[in-house]
């Protein structure tokens, strides 16, 4: 039975991770009005029930997982939401800012009427004003034509060598490995290429594939070539972009792309799609990018790969056994770049996703439309 004090107290949202501050939503007359705020830092699964059985009075209404969610304590799992001290009863959803939401148990979330959103920008769901479509798929984008521009250029190799010897020309020649005045378009054995003209392979054309196929098409001048579940309707007969099944057709042609970028999903259909057996049929020159998942590289056939020179350039932004950066990547200066899993780590990405996400609280609290109609609800 409610007691006097808890039937008076406002909705809590509590917040797993830090929102933006400055954020108009959260700072409203609406949002404050309307929610008492909880914070907590996610440490231990066990920390967290004890952190919620202490908190069983305030009635929270809304997660807030930012972010990194739950995978500090593993995920949110049947045994939490089934435990006599999470908020069943009062919860109504959980909100995420980024598009993953491996880790929930979704079943068991639907089972107990427990609603979940995820971050989406390609539709406009009326949450928010002024939202800026496709912010994820173009951030990760410029990260993946960095990676290419990386392959073909090698500029932060050039980077290194220039901030170690500080001489241009004495820094080109070490990249030569050979005496005498160098140009700087050799790389040990490597030349440097221009992209222009080359051919890109994009597997997974969705939000950041079309991205990236317009910033490498119209930004390094490459011939776009992509995978997806099937040929995309979207794209314009002027953009010339050209459809290939991702499936056993695809080996023969491999050859003739200087790169191939991921931006596929994990998932099991694609879990080690780049083996030993896709490796063995691309050019020798091949530029690989991946942004999707770590797992969709079989991670002993491409450092096989690397240390045959089967491959010219490695890119990645996802790692096989994030957050540890596999050891032949790291050390491996001259034939990958890395960046650590940021991608859509941009202010405009933090601040949007934020919004949309208080947006949703908002609504769902609210209880005045019908939910189920947005893009953005997974569960
Ligand atoms: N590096 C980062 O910071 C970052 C940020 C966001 C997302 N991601 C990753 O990138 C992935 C793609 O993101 P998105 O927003 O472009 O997703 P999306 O859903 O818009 O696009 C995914 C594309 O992959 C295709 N696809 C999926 N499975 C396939 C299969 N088995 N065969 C052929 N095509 C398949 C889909 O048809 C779609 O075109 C995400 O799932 C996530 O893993 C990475």
């Amino acid at each position: 039975m409610l007691d006097a004090f808890s039937a008076t107290r406002k909705p809590t949202v509590l917040f797993i991770a830090n929102p933006c501050e400055t954020s108009a939503t959260l700072n409203s007359k609406e949002f404050t009005e309307k929610f008492d705020i909880l914070r907590y830092d996610l440490d231990t699964k066990e920390k967290f029930i004890r952190f919620l059985e202490e908190h069983e009075k305030d009635k929270i209404t809304a997660i807030y997982g930012g972010f990194p969610a739950f995978h500090r304590i593993g995920g949110l799992n049947r045994d939490i939401i089934e435990h006599r001290s999470f908020p069943g009863n009062d919860l109504k959803c959980i909100v995420l800012c980024s598009r993953g939401c491996n880790g929930l148990d979704l079943d068991a979330l639907r089972e107990h009427n427990i609603q979940l959103y995820n971050y989406q920008d390609d539709q406009d769901e009326g949450l928010i004003d002024d939202l800026k479509l496709h912010e994820v798929g173009n951030d990760v984008a410029d990260c993946g034509l960095w990676h290419i521009l990386e392959g073909f250029r090698k500029f932060s190799y050039g980077q290194k060598l220039a901030r170690e010897t500080g001489n241009t020309i004495v820094a080109r020649t070490k990249a030569a490995g050979k005496d005498g005045f160098a140009f700087g378009h050799e790389v040990g054995n490597m030349f440097i290429e221009s992209p222009r003209g080359k051919k890109c392979l994009i597997l997974g054309l969705g939000s950041i594939g079309k991205q990236l196929a317009y910033k490498l098409q119209n930004g390094l001048g490459m011939q776009i070539h992509y995978c997806k579940r099937s040929e995309e309707s979207t794209i314009s007969g002027s953009e010339n972009w050209k459809f290939h099944g991702l499936d056993d057709t695809i080996y023969p042609k491999l050859h003739q792309f200087h790169a191939i970028v991921i931006t596929l999903p994990g998932t099991p259909q694609t879990e080690h799609l780049i083996d030993l057996k896709f490796l063995q049929h691309c050019n020798s020159e091949l530029i690989l990018v991946n942004l999707g998942r770590g797992a969709i590289l079989d991670p002993q056939a491409v450092s096989d790969a690397l240390a045959k020179g089967q491959i010219r350039h490695l890119g990645v932004d996802v790692f096989y056994n994030e957050p540890i950066i596999d050891e032949e990547i790291k050390v491996s200066d001259k034939l990958t770049s890395i960046t650590p899993h940021l991608g859509s780590a941009t202010k405009e990405v933090f601040e949007q996703s934020c919004e949309l996400a208080l947006a949703k609280i908002l609504r769902v609290a609210s209880g005045d439309v019908a939910e189920d109609k947005f893009f953005s609800r997974i569960v």
